[in-house]
């Protein structure tokens, strides 16, 4: 696979805050991949400057194979960026505005109606796009960030202030949108978003990127205990305990908060044997690390959105 994107060193200053400090990026042709971090990490300064929309104070970027500062016209039709919803046109339906950044690619209105209808908006081509719910607005910016069928989009935060509801809808769209073969960058400040949408993820924080590589490798790298529990009252600690050892099985803790009976282990399969020959295993959890495991483990401190 080529890289759709290289970036290498970049740094961006903005008075005396170093927003983005020596940022090396590849992101892969056809991969989903999320840059995550709590406020102010650098997020959008990063996207910004592989979307080419800002120059950094130094580094090199190669954006599809081009450089994408200053603005190269041969990249606008490849790739689509995700305005925010509050960047739309004043008074404009949601039609009228996807027909709008439609024709600045010379794209004709039904491929645009196409795409409304895409993101389920056609039933409210005519509001106006300042009336749309927070959900039903990023559909509409994302349309747009696609009716010119990029290769590559760029979304910042495309779910955030959304209720659950409407983010696992979006999250439907956009795991389409990377199906179909699109490059897909975004970014998050939400760990459970990007551990279920992205291929890969690069973690930042103070404008710089910790490490990159798929949730599930980054979380199996921390090599923490699984946590299995069941209701308690259903067999003592005690019980489990010795039963473990007996066994042989791995177990760091068992413990009985009067709610549950939880083991910590590396070895989940015996510990839930030993409890399904007590016949114990009712209210069956078994829950291991997650990125925010991998964010304190980076940086120390417990992560905060
Ligand atoms: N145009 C600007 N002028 C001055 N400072 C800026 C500008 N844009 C961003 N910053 C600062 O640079 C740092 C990084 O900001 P950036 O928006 O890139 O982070 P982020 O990770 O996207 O955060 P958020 O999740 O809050 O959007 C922050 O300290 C921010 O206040």
């Amino acid at each position: 696979m080529t890289a759709a994107i290289a970036a290498e060193g970049i740094r961006k200053r903005y008075g005396d805050i170093q927003a983005v400090d020596g940022v090396a990026l590849t992101i892969e042709t056809g991969e989903f991949h999320g840059i995550l971090g709590p406020n102010g990490a650098g997020k959008t300064t990063t996207l910004e400057i592989l979307e080419g929309i800002r120059e950094p104070d130094e580094g090199r970027i190669e954006l599809l194979g081009m450089s994408p500062w200053p603005r190269n016209p041969k990249l606008l039709p490849r790739i689509g960026v995700q305005f925010q919803a509050s960047a739309f046109f004043d008074g404009l339906s949601a039609r009228e505005t996807i027909h709008t950044f439609a024709s600045l690619y010379g794209i004709g209105p039904k491929p645009a109606d196409a795409m409304l209808e895409r993101v389920g908006l056609t039933g409210l081509a005519g509001t106006r796009a300042e009336k749309l719910s927070g959900g039903q607005a990023q559909r509409l910016s994302i349309a747009c960030a696609l009716v010119h069928d990029p290769e590559l989009v760029f979304l910042d935060e495309p779910t955030t202030g959304l209720d659950p509801q409407a983010r696992r809808n979006l999250w439907d769209l956009l795991r389409d949108i990377n199906a179909e073969g699109r490059t897909v960058v975004l970014t998050t400040h939400y760990l459970d978003e990007a551990e279920i949408l992205c291929d890969r993820v690069s973690v930042m924080d103070h404008g710089r990127v910790l490490k990159t590589g798929a949730p599930a490798t980054l979380v199996r790298e921390l090599d923490e205990t699984v946590r299995v529990s069941v209701e308690s009252g259903l067999v003592t600690a005690d019980a489990v305990r010795d039963l473990l050892t007996a066994a042989g099985a791995d177990a760091t803790s068992v413990e009985d908060d009067g709610v549950s009976l939880s083991v910590a282990t590396r070895t989940p399969a015996p510990v839930i044997s030993v409890l399904a020959d007590q016949g114990a295993l009712r209210g069956l959890e078994v829950r291991g690390a997650t990125l925010e495991d991998v964010f304190l483990h980076l940086t120390g401190r417990e992560y905060r959105a």
